[in-house]
Formats: structure tokens, C-alpha cells, sequence
């Protein structure tokens, strides 16, 4: 690193010295009125690589300016070897040129546990993210792709309706995607969304990408790879991208995070069937669909129809511009179906140019930061020597009621700050 000639030589010992430091990659204060040049010093630092971000205080007026800068796509890039440096490129260029082969293998290396590979996804990640900001911009500032949730019971018709939907939505030359989020496969090893026989018809389709389920992995960290997925997918050119969960655990809490719009299918099936469906998951719907409304099912679509509507004028409305919607549909029949498009579309559109979309997605952005940060905080917690070799003793004594849980909190708090 050049230090510039005006420095007085304390700077540039100090300069030298921080740069040497682990702290160097936090954070640096500096003050004007405590030395010469600290302008120029803290640009020089800023163009350090692996420096997360660095504080300028301007005391004069009182104003603080933060200069953020997330350079550590640079570090990981100089440490990047020829043949992984290859690997990043490789994947980057056929992804963004729509090579399904390399959006898989793109998607399978930020699913990966390996910790040399995920820093690598995160690289990779850095450069699509960069690039969809670039399109972003040539598209006036649009999103480049309408991403939405869709959930629903076991045997609700999801499969059979996405086949249909999806097709149809390629026929119209739109690019889809249909992602996974499948907690059961990370607590059974089973799957109910991962078999590849499902959507047989949708998965030949060259503009059409499915990916199933990760397989391994808390929901966190299936939420945190379907995330990156989506930003794949986009940097790929789909255009549309269906997050498909089922609808009987958390994972659909989660799902309404990271899409636009939540779309809930429901079958023309009574009360009792669909007890499975938390009351909370109709509250985050944008959109009903009931299922199955062919043949002798139409009647009860219409009772189960007639109920939700009911149902959602009580709710709380979570959108000044938009009222959730209760609509029939057959995946069968077809009936129902571009109506419920146009209806989606009708969403995007009202969310957008009301700048409710806009926010939404920033407001995602730091639930998904925030989720990140409490699930390594945990984890790292936990792992913690001090901590881990108390855990069963304090627990067994929590279970026999021999100490409260606040005190074994504290108590553990305690070891993990001591030996922190
Ligand atoms: N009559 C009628 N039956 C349908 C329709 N859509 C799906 N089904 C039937 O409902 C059953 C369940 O459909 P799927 O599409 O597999 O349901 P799913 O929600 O994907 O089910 P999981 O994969 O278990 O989550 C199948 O037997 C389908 O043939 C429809 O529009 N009309």
C-alpha cells in the first residue's frame, strides 16, 4: 500500500501497524481534528482489502458519515486459486447466458456445507448480485423477476397446478422457476416436495427450471440457500420464480420473507382436513385459490370459497393498496387459471407503482440479515467450549426444577462471556 508523502511518519507507522492487525477488517474511527490527512488515511484503508466498513466523524458540524464498503469479495477473490477462480467464472458465465447446467451446479455450491465452497458461492453471489443490479437498471429500476410463495396442504393440487401454470406461463415466453422449501426432508431425511417425478411434463421444458428441496440442513439454513437460489435464478433470466412449500410447518413463515407475493391453494375439503393450515399462513396469504373447482367438487369450492372470503374481511389488512383475494381454480379443467395470473400480475403492479414492493424488499433484505446473524450467533454460542460442558448439567437441572430457567441463562451467559 502507498502511503502518501505528506503523512507525518507517526501516521504512517500507525497506518502500517493497523493494516497488520486482525482489527484491520472491522472498523476505524478517525477524527480530523486528531491528526494531519486522516482523509486520506481512511481512503487509503478503505481501498483495503477485507476492510468491512470504516467510520469518517466530521466534528465541525456533528455529522457523522459512514463509508460502508463490503470488500471482502476482494479478499476472497485474491485468495482465490487459478482453478477456483475458473470454477467462479465458469458458472458465472453460463449462468447469466441461461445455461441450466450451470445455474444447478450454481445453486448445489451455495447449498453446500463445505466451508471453502461457501465462500466461493459467496463470490460467485457477489458477482450475479452485481449483475442484477446492472439489468436492474436497464429495466428502469423494475425487479428483474416476480417472486412468489406458494404453499398449501399435502394433496392440495400444488404439483398438478404448477405443471399447468407453468406451462402456460412458458407458452407466453416468461422464464420460470420452481424452488423448494421442504422442512420435512431436514428432520425425516424424507421428502415431500423433493421426488423428481412430480411436474414431469414442466421439468423437459428448457424454460422452465425446477429444483427440489436441499436435503441436509436446519430451515434456516434451507431458507438461507433458497434465498441465494432466487438471486441465481435471476442472474439465469427467469422471469418468474415460485417458491413452493407445504403448508403445515414454519417454513412458510419464512417463505413470506423472501417473495413479493404468498399464494395459498386450498382444497374444496372441509374444516376437519384442514386443520394442518395455521391459522397464521391464510393471515400472510395475497391470494386464495381453491383447488379442484371441476366436476362434483365444484360446489363445495364454491362453500369453501364463500367461508374465506368471510374469513379474510376479518383479518387485518396488511397492504394499503392490496385486499387478498379468494378465487376457484382447476388444474384439470384449466378453468380459473389465467384469471388468477392476471390476478397476480394486477398485485405486482399495484405494489410496484405504489412503492409497497420496493419496501417490502428492503424490509426482507434485514429480517434475512437478522435471521443470519441469530442463527450463527446461536450456533456459535452453543459450541462454545465454556458453554457446551455445562449445557446438560444446567438443563437436567432446569427439567427437575432445581433452578429456574432465567438463572440457567444467566448462568451460561456468564461462561460464555468469561472465556469469550
Ligand atoms: N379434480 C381435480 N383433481 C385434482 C386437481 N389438481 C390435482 N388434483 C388431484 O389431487 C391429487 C393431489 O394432487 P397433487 O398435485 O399431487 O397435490 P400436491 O399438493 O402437489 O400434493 P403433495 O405433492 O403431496 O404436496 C391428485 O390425485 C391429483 O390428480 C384438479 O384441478 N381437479
Amino acid at each position: 500500500m502507498n502511503i502518501p508523502m505528506l503523512l507525518q511518519r507517526p501516521h504512517q507507522h500507525f497506518l502500517k501497524g493497523l493494516l497488520r492487525t486482525p482489527f484491520r477488517r472491522y472498523c476505524f474511527i478517525f477524527h480530523p481534528s486528531l491528526h494531519l490527512g486522516s482523509g486520506i488515511l481512511c481512503a487509503q484503508l478503505l481501498s483495503s482489502p477485507g476492510l468491512h466498513w470504516a467510520k469518517w466523524m466530521l466534528p465541525s458540524n456533528g455529522l457523522t458519515r459512514k463509508l460502508c464498503l463490503q470488500t471482502t469479495l476482494e479478499e476472497h477473490t485474491e485468495g482465490l486459486s487459478d482453478k477456483e477462480q475458473r470454477l467462479v467464472d465458469k458458472l458465472y458465465a453460463g449462468l447469466i447466458q441461461g445455461q441450466r447446467a450451470c445455474l444447478a451446479e450454481a445453486i448445489t455450491l451455495v447449498e453446500s456445507t463445505h466451508s471453502r465452497k461457501k465462500e466461493l458461492a459467496q463470490v460467485l453471489l457477489q458477482k450475479v448480485l452485481a449483475h442484477n443490479r446492472e439489468q436492474e437498471k436497464l429495466n428502469k429500476g423494475k425487479p428483474l423477476a416476480f417472486r412468489v410463495g406458494l404453499s398449501g396442504p399435502p394433496g392440495a393440487g400444488k404439483s398438478t397446478f404448477i405443471e399447468y401454470f407453468g406451462k402456460m406461463l412458458t407458452e407466453r415466453g416468461h422464464k420460470l422457476s420452481v424452488l423448494a422449501v421442504d422442512p420435512s426432508s431436514c428432520t425425516s431425511g424424507g421428502s415431500l416436495l423433493g421426488d423428481k417425478t412430480r411436474m414431469t411434463e414442466l421439468s423437459r421444458d428448457m424454460n422452465a427450471y425446477i429444483r427440489p428441496s436441499p436435503t441436509r440442513g436446519t430451515l434456516g439454513g434451507v431458507t438461507r440457500t433458497t434465498n441465494e437460489a432466487i438471486l441465481l435464478c435471476e442472474g439465469g433470466g427467469y422471469d418468474v420464480i415460485l417458491v413452493e412449500t407445504v403448508g403445515v410447518g414454519q417454513s412458510e413463515f419464512a417463505v413470506t420473507d423472501m417473495v413479493d407475493m404468498f399464494i395459498l391453494l386450498l382444497p374444496p375439503a372441509g374444516g376437519d382436513e384442514l386443520q394442518g393450515i395455521k391459522r397464521g399462513i391464510v393471515e400472510m396469504a395475497d391470494l386464495v385459490a381453491i383447488t379442484k373447482s371441476d366436476g362434483d367438487l365444484i360446489v363445495p369450492a364454491r362453500r369453501i370459497q364463500a367461508e374465506y372470503v368471510s374469513a379474510l374481511k376479518l383479518l387485518r389488512r396488511r397492504s394499503g393498496v392490496w385486499r387478498p383475494k379468494v378465487i376457484r381454480i382447476s388444474a384439470r379443467s384449466g378453468e380459473g387459471i389465467t384469471e388468477m395470473w392476471d390476478k397476480m400480475k394486477e398485485f405486482q403492479e399495484v405494489m410496484l407503482v405504489s412503492g409497497e414492493l420496493a419496501a417490502k424488499r428492503q424490509k426482507q433484505q434485514k429480517v434475512w440479515m437478522w435471521n443470519l446473524i441469530q442463527e450463527n450467533v446461536i450456533e456459535h454460542f452453543r459450541t462454545h467450549p465454556a458453554v457446551r460442558e455445562q449445557i446438560p448439567l444446567l438443563e437436567k437441572r432446569v427439567l427437575s426444577g432445581a433452578l429456574s430457567p432465567g438463572l440457567a441463562a444467566d448462568l451460561l451467559l456468564k461462561a460464555f462471556k468469561s472465556r469469550h
